[in-house]
């Protein structure tokens, strides 16, 4: 790069930003490396710089009305910290059209619909992309307009002959009956989305969609390949679990009318996003893509909200256009950590609907079911096939109402069921440390106690109700640092359990350590976000191997096998997305208000299927995350719906 006076106050407002740990080594790397692909402009390393920000913080563009407005809210930072570094750009364009009229003459950056000579960032209308997001919108974006818009011939009397079969008349607990709709819906297209809440039914649903293509598929049915996959291993060893034992109990009920063990057996376990892909080491790609497509006809993937921008492209990219996706997940979750919030920008329209008339004729035709007028509109081609649970089976007590309250942004009504006094719902502010390390004291002890009695009985039976007991607590933070993070808290829990002689903290490995897996390795076979628990290796005294639980199935490695781990007594929200805990303990930070919204207390929430604890610095804190949205900026409705 060429040493220019115009740029030096730039460069200094930009490392004092870095210092101050506002503004990420890599943001001011890339503006660098943009300066040295040619002539450069202050401007044109300000947007840059900033769009690298905003992509460390899950935005996959930079809209450029934000950028002409002052980006300080989306960055986190101060007015003034902005101003200090826009300053050292001025004159800077006052609206986004100045913005695009500056950026186009820039030769490191491409417009849509000029000519191409892979500039690195790209402009497309008032949207500054990397261009790896951009093309990963792209990707998507045609995917899912040409799968939504793929209209297949379907019997809808057959389809309804069945509907009627799989789903039982019992009384029903909504009117209309949206699995029933779900499944009839999926049907027509080579896409569709089930998305609700925990405990809506979305695994009931769906095991009774595979039956019912398996029911209409005739001579081909045996022939039907058949594909379950997670972001995580975990998710995809429930998602497994939940499929086999809602199609045994259907099994059981519809007999020799359906041979549904037939297809439970041919559909093999559940994998992993990345190991369905294929993954490499040392490469983001994949061994499937469209030259080499998945052989699959039927993909199901769970808990989409976790799956980002890139991966998405991967998966639609690998996937035949035969073939048929139906994506399940709760679009209210977090979304992803990296950039892109696919599952929210993909299920807009699910709350109101927006079905077209040909939509509501064929549901009713194919289900029986008459979707209420409310629910008509003109959505997108992917509205009409996205459906919306919205019955929560058993999510309906104290834990239910909390996490429904949050999701609607009523912050009073929040308040009150967290003080209604259930027995359900605990919450402290203006609480310290110690009081969450007692809890986690109080709440690992079950599987601690399991662990000083020792193996009795069959190994592998013993290690899987340490696991379970394990699996029933935990803590979950809204960040990483401080006392009030994960790191934090592990190492108070630590040293508190160890002080009261549950445990042995010898080193590093320990009996009775719990850690999870932060990169996948596909030599031991374990992925990011598996979680495992340290114990002694029964066949080699002295030695310690990490055991974890998948289904009901245990497998496990060698301790010192496992490089990428940390301890886990206490969790991100993040990670633990895809997981349920008897007690849910959620721990929000003294400072740092910035970071926490409703879709992480949500989030947070939801994990919970008995016990919830909640932690707040002050009352008001509580509140201010429940008002506080996550927004990601991103293209990707714009290009379906365009
Ligand atoms: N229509 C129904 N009739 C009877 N039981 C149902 C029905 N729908 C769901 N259930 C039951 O409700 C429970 C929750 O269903 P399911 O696990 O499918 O929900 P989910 O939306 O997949 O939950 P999660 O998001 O937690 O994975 C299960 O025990 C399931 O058997």
């Amino acid at each position: 790069m060429k040493p220019d006076d115009s740029l030096a106050g730039f460069w200094l407002e930009t490392r004092r930003l870095t210092e101050a740990g506002m503004l990420r080594r890599l943001s001011g790397a890339f503006a660098g490396f943009i300066a040295s692909l040619g002539t450069t402009t202050p401007e044109l390393l300000l947007a840059s710089s900033v769009l690298s920000e905003l992509e460390g913080r899950g935005h996959s563009c930079l809209l450029l009305t934000d950028l002409a407005a002052g980006p300080a809210a989306l960055l986190g930072w101060s007015e003034e910290d902005w101003q200090a570094l826009a300053g050292t750009c001025a004159p800077l364009p006052k609206n986004a059209k100045g913005w695009i009229a500056r950026l186009c003459a820039c030769e490191q950056v491409w417009q849509v619909g000029e000519f191409d000579y892979d500039q690195p960032l790209v402009l497309d209308g008032e949207r500054l992309y990397l261009r790896r997001y951009w093309r990963d919108e792209r990707l998507v974006a045609q995917a899912i307009r040409e799968r939504a818009g793929a209209a297949r011939e379907v019997d809808a009397q057959a389809a309804r002959r069945w509907l009627d079969i799989l789903f039982t008349s019992a009384r029903k607990a909504e009117v209309p009956d949206w699995q029933k709709l779900a499944c009839a819906i999926a049907l027509r297209g080579s896409v569709a989305i089930i998305t609700g809440g925990p405990g809506t039914g979305k695994t009931y649903t769906v095991a009774r969609l595979l039956a019912l293509l398996f029911a209409i598929a005739g001579e081909e049915a045996g022939r039907q390949r058949i594909a379950l996959a997670a972001p995580t291993g975990k998710a995809a060893a429930r998602l497994k679990q939940s499929i086999d034992k809602a199609l045994s109990e259907l099994a059981d009920r519809v007999g020799a009318a359906l041979p549904l063990r037939e297809l439970t057996a041919r559909m093999g376990a559940a994998r992993t996003l990345h190991s369905l892909l294929g993954a490499r080491p040392d490469t983001r790609a994949f061994a499937h893509h469209r030259g080499n497509p998945l052989d699959v006809d039927v993909l199901i993937v769970d808990e989409a909200s976790m799956v980002h921008l890139e991966m998405m492209a991967s998966l639609l990219d690998a996937l035949p256009p035969s073939a048929t996706l139906i994506l399940l997940g709760d679009k209210d979750q977090l979304a992803s950590v990296e950039a892109g919030a696919v599952l929210g920008d993909l299920c807009h329209d699910a709350q109101a609907g927006g079905y077209s008339d040909a939509t509501l004729r064929f549901a009713f035709e194919a289900s029986g079911e008459q979707i209420p007028e409310q629910y008509a509109g003109s959505g997108s081609a992917l509205a009409q096939q996205t459906v919306m649970l919205r019955h929560s089976r058993r999510f309906g007590g104290p834990i239910g109402q909390l996490a429904l309250a949050v999701n609607a942004g009523d912050v009073t009504r929040a308040g009150e069921v967290l003080r209604s006094g259930d027995p359900a719902l605990r919450w402290f502010d203006h609480a310290h440390q110690h009081h969450v390390v007692q809890l986690a004291v109080d709440g690992y002890q079950p599987y601690l106690e399991l662990l000083a009695e020792g193996a009795t009985g069959e190994h592998d039976a013993w290690v899987r109700t340490v696991l379970q007991r394990f699996e029933a607590f935990r803590i979950l933070c809204a960040v990483r640092e401080g006392e009030w993070g994960v790191e934090g808290l592990n190492d108070a829990i630590g040293q508190r359990l160890d002080a009261a002689g549950l445990l042995r903290r010898g080193g590093e490995w320990y009996v009775g350590r719990p850690v999870m897996v932060t990169r996948n390795d596909y030599g031991t076979g374990v992925f990011n976000g598996d979680i495992g628990l340290t114990l002694a290796d029964p066949d080699r005294p002295g030695s310690l191997r990490v055991y974890f639980l998948q289904g009901e199935e245990v497998r496990s490695v060698l301790a010192t096998r496992l490089r990428h781990v940390e301890t886990a007594f206490a969790m991100t929200v993040h990670k633990s997305q895809g997981s349920e805990f008897r007690h849910t303990v959620l721990v929000l930070p003294q400072d740092r208000g910035s970071i926490l919204t409703r879709e992480l207390v949500y989030t947070g929430i939801t994990r919970a299927s008995a016990e919830f604890t909640l932690f707040s610095p002050t009352s008001a804190a509580l509140g201010e995350a429940i008002l506080r949205r996550t927004h990601r900026t991103s293209g990707l409705r714009g290009m379906i719906e365009g």
